[in-house]
């Protein structure tokens, strides 16, 4: 693990899979096996958050709306999610970006419920692989985050959690090699530096997007890499427990 003061995390994001017995499995595996020395999350689809028993991992929703509450068909409140047990939600991730039109300044005002909720928020940027091959990356992100900045306070900042997943590693099997994800976090840290230079130093940015128990160790060992956010990998009992223990 890199040697800087920052906890840290690894979060799975379930997003449609999973069922009540890989809950099961979720619960008794954990039982087992500790994971010290590093924040773990479960993301699973909200209807199973009640089915968790275990202490051994914080619990967070895939989304979470911007509203307080009415009628919204089919969203969650972040006071719903609380009550459910969470202490974390992803926000602005590339699949609620893309099938429900998120814009960057809706995911800060989601960041910003969640906050005030006392949730933390994952708030997911990341470039397509057109945006990476035409050379724009830095200024596509800086885009995302200069949303996240108008719309939140340092303090506000300060309480969230960041995931660089470039679109074209997320399920593709395509990982960003270690030094493509150290040059966008530094890039990330580096922009919040010119916000707050506390603020970038203690903040948590995560890599996602085909992170696996064979590959998780790189990646997390680069400088600004503080843990990872983890899809397809986080689905079975065993290599996402190698993936928490690979980010101690
Ligand atoms: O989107 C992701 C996590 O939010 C990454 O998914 P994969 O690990 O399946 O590439």
């Amino acid at each position: 693990m890199n040697n800087n003061k920052r906890k840290p995390l690894v979060a799975g994001n379930w997003k449609m899979n999973g069922n009540r017995s890989l809950v099961t499995a979720f619960n008794d595996a954990f039982e087992n096996n500790a994971v010290d020395n590093v924040d773990v999350v479960i993301c699973p689809p909200a209807l199973y958050l009640s089915a968790f028993s275990t202490q051994a991992f914080a619990l967070g929703g895939q989304d979470v709306s911007h509203l307080d509450n009415g009628a919204h068909t089919g969203d969650l409140s972040a006071d719903m999610l609380c009550e459910l047990g969470c202490k974390y939600a992803i926000v602005g991730h590339s699949e609620r970006r893309d099938d429900h039109g998120e814009s960057n300044s809706l995911v800060a005002e989601k960041a910003k419920k969640s906050i005030a909720s006392g949730l933390t928020p994952i708030i997911c940027v990341g470039e397509s692989l057109d945006i990476r091959e035409s050379g724009q990356v830095e200024s596509f992100i800086g885009e995302q985050l200069d949303a996240l900045v108008n719309g939140l306070t340092v303090e506000e900042l300060s309480k969230s959690v960041l995931a660089y997943e470039p679109v074209w590693a997320i399920g593709t099997g395509k990982t960003a090699s270690p030094e493509q994800a150290q040059d966008v976090h530094e890039f990330i840290r580096g922009y919040f530096a010119k916000v707050d230079a506390e603020l970038a130093q203690g903040l948590r940015i995560l890599y996602g997007g085909s992170v696996k128990a064979d590959n998780a160790k790189t990646l997390f060992a680069q400088q600004d890499v503080d843990g990872g956010l983890i899809g397809g990998a986080s689905l079975k009992t065993e290599d996402f427990i190698s993936i928490c223990q690979a980010a101690n």
